[in-house]
């Protein structure tokens, strides 16, 4: 049997299987399987492909964040690239206009935001179909994904695009798994938690048997939140991308209010018009928020901070003066005495700050070096 027919096997099993308690075992192990089968569909058409590891289009990665538009073919991702950047991307009434990936900047509150426009993805894409496998690719090396929804049919595409996407390892609108996970040699296998209360999910026996599918018989984990077991089977697979998503709803000037109603629902959605330009502004401000950057400015000593040119951080990984310090000059970290910090990270304007200082959006920053 070949992966895909393994994999259509236990799709099938698992649709069969009643979920409670007493089935949670099997019902993750099957999943650690799934995973697993997966993986070597994704390993395989990559060399099959000749292309070698699953690579995604050519484009170099510029700016400070870089946003993926993804969606089925014609819902408006061109025409939504060419409203919100200077670049042109074809637009036409037929599917697949867009052959390859091109990049846009929007330029907003001092960053700089690769837009990146995509073929269009249908069902299976990332099994190989059209260029689906590339532009998923294309994908995991994304800040942030708008998907983009034609209004008229969004609720069919939704649940597919997001399942190709998590096929292949992406994970939207969700953080990285709290767990701490280590082989041992000896011991068996040992959950913990470092909350209070029952974990909802997980228990022994469960992570037992996902760890089982791994021929994993000794391990400590310790659940520093309540995870369930698709999470921990997230966190030993590895190789997931987690990013911020934003369902972009295209074509609003043709469905009724009372569609809209419905649609106005649905959490993490941005309704637009690209062809009308409607609530561009309200997409930008989306953008905004979910890619959620902390704009750091440099003030010499002396003389006022230069609010055109701000560092850009990213508030999604811990956005301290070390990681300020890196992105000006790694030399300064070398001669770096301490910091002064204006803002709302701080208590008083200025406050002296160590490396290990987190910053605020806005917050002002000036280096003091040893003599
Ligand atoms: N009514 C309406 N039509 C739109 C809107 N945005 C785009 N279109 C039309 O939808 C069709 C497809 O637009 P494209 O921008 O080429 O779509 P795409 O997603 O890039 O398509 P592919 O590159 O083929 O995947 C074109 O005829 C556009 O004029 C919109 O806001 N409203
Ligand atoms: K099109
Ligand atoms: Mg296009």
């Amino acid at each position: 049997m070949s992966a895909l027919e393994k994999i259509i096997d236990i799709e099938a099993e698992l649709a069969r299987t009643q979920k409670n308690k007493a089935t949670m075992s099997h019902i993750m192990s099957l999943k650690a399987k799934l995973a697993k089968y997966k993986r070597d569909l994704l390993d395989l058409n990559a060399s099959a492909g000749g292309g070698g590891g699953g690579d995604g289009f050519e484009v170099k990665k510029t700016g400070d964040a870089r946003v993926g538009l993804v969606g089925f073919p014609s819902v408006g991702k061109s025409t939504l690239l060419s409203v919100m950047t200077d670049t042109f991307s074809e637009v036409a009434a037929y599917e697949f206009t867009t052959l390859t990936c091109i990049p846009g900047v929007i330029r907003h509150r001092g960053a700089k935001i690769q837009l990146l426009d995509l073929p269009g993805i249908v069902e299976g894409a990332k099994d190989g179909r059209g260029r689906g496998r590339q532009v998923i690719a294309t994908a995991r090396t994304c800040t942030m994904l708008l998907i983009v929804l034609d209004a008229v049919k969004s609720m069919n595409h939704k649940p597919i695009i997001e399942k190709e996407l998590e096929g292949f390892g992406i994970r939207l609108n969700q953080r990285p798994p709290a767990v701490t996970f280590r082989r041992k040699e000896k011991g068996g296998v040992s959950l913990s938690q470092t909350f209070k209360g029952e974990p909802k999910y997980l228990d022994q026996q469960v992570a037992k048997a996902i760890l089982a599918e791994y021929r994993i018989t000794n391990a400590d984990v310790i659940l520093h939140e309540d995870i369930s077991g698709e999470q921990l089977i997230d966190v030993i697979e590895g190789n997931r991308v987690y990013m911020p998503c934003v369902y972009v709803l295209n074509k609003l000037d043709a469905i009724s209010i009372e569609e809209l109603e419905i649609l106005d629902q649905c959490p993490h959605y941005c309704p637009i018009s690209a062809h009308l330009k409607w609530n561009l502004d309200g997409l930008l401000d989306k953008i905004w928020e979910y890619l959620n950057l902390v704009r750091v400015y440099t003030k010499p000593k002396g003389v006022v901070p230069d609010y055109e040119a701000p560092v850009i951080l990213s508030g999604y990984d811990q956005p301290t003066i070390e990681r300020f310090i890196l992105k000006i000059h790694k030399s300064l970290l070398t001669d770096f005495k301490h910091a002064l910090v204006w803002g709302t990270s701080v208590k008083h304007n200025p406050q002296v700050c160590g490396k290990d200082h987190i910053l605020h959006d806005e917050d002002v920053v000036q280096i003091i070096k040893k003599l």
